[in-house]
């Protein structure tokens, strides 16, 4: 990653170290606190990173035009940027949102995935698997800010974050697709689906690779929230407040204790996913179901 964590922190007073204390030992904290805040920027091609370490909130901003889809650079910012805030002790919540117009991500790039041989297929899985590994098993609270539509590997963000807030656009989809492209969701994805919507929707969902327009999403429970566009970050930013107003360690715990079936099995079958999906992506007849996707994508707008 081309990023350099840029530390411009202003300490302009002792009120902000002890806000910045606040943040750090997890105890409840009025906020909005704008005054005399310290950030930290990191920025690479594709996602920038920014922490308030007054508040202990960092915006991640995905920023890859068109359309956020999620190549191995990508992937790759991604793991590194949340390994950093993992580790960081400034940082307990994780906003993540998007800085191209309409879309959150498109999900995964589908350019990874066609024309490929079965190591670059392995490469990439893996790396899919990271990311969602990374964010499902965060330590952080997360909040989904879906400012746009977030198909496939868009929705995978939002449903392995704690909570999701969707633009109020009944242009903007969400859902896993991956049966319309010719490819099946991964277990884990599954299951994280599962536990958002229950085994019967999810079920449906899958089988029908139903993309669901906000306020569907919002009926069946697959965003908890919608809002204005314009008050999807501030309502992300509120709904924050509320959630650290929990200790961390007792939210941390409850929240691995919730996770933990998923993240075993996860574990445990990581590397057959991992062989599955490479025999299976390099399959003629998937790579003609994903050449056909393409082509359709690319009609779209002739
Ligand atoms: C049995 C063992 C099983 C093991 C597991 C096996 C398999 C699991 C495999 C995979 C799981 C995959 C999950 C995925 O994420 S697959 C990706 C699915 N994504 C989609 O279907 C979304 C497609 N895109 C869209 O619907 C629209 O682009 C979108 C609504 C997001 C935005 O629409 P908009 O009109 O603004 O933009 P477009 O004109 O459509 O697109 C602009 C530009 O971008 C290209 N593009 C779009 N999406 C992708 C993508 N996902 N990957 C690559 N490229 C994409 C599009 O083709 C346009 O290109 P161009 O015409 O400008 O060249």
């Amino acid at each position: 990653m081309a990023s350099v964590l840029r530390h411009s922190a202003k300490f302009t007073s002792g009120i902000s170290s002890s806000l910045a204390a606040c943040a750090r030992n997890g105890t409840a904290c009025a906020f909005p606190c704008h005054a005399f805040r310290h950030r930290n920027s990191s920025t690479s091609s594709k996602i920038r990173v920014d922490l308030d370490s007054s508040t202990g909130v960092a915006v991640m901003t995905l920023q890859g035009p068109p359309v956020n889809s999620m190549c191995m650079d990508f992937l790759t910012d991604f793991a590194i940027s949340m390994e950093k805030l993992e580790l960081d002790k400034n940082c307990r919540g994780l906003i993540l949102t998007s800085a191209v117009p309409k879309v959150f991500s498109a999900g995964l790039d589908i350019m990874e995935m066609y024309g490929k041989g079965p190591e670059h297929a392995t490469v990439f899985w893996r790396a899919v698997q990271e990311m969602w590994f990374k964010l499902y098993s965060s330590n952080m609270v997360t909040i989904a800010a879906v400012n746009g539509s977030s198909p496939a590997g868009g929705c995978l963000l939002a449903l392995s974050s704690d909570y999701r807030i969707m633009a109020d656009n009944p242009r903007y989809v969400i859902g896993l697709n991956e049966a319309q492209v010719g490819i099946v969701a991964p277990f884990w994805l599954k299951d994280n689906m599962v536990q958002t919507l229950g085994h019967r929707q999810t079920e449906k969902s899958l089988q029908l690779a139903q993309l669901y327009s906000a306020p569907d999403a919002l009926k069946i429970g697959l965003v908890d929230k919608l809002v204005p566009e314009e008050k999807v970050l501030s309502t992300a930013t509120e709904t924050m407040a509320k959630w650290f107003s929990i200790p961390d360690h007792s939210r941390q715990i409850t929240k691995s204790m919730m996770r933990k079936q998923t993240i075993d099995k996860f574990l445990s079958n990581r590397e057959t996913d991992i062989n599955n999906f490479a025999n299976f992506v390099t399959k003629d007849s998937i790579q003609k179901s994903l050449g056909t996707y393409l082509a359709k994508l690319k009609k779209k707008k002739a």
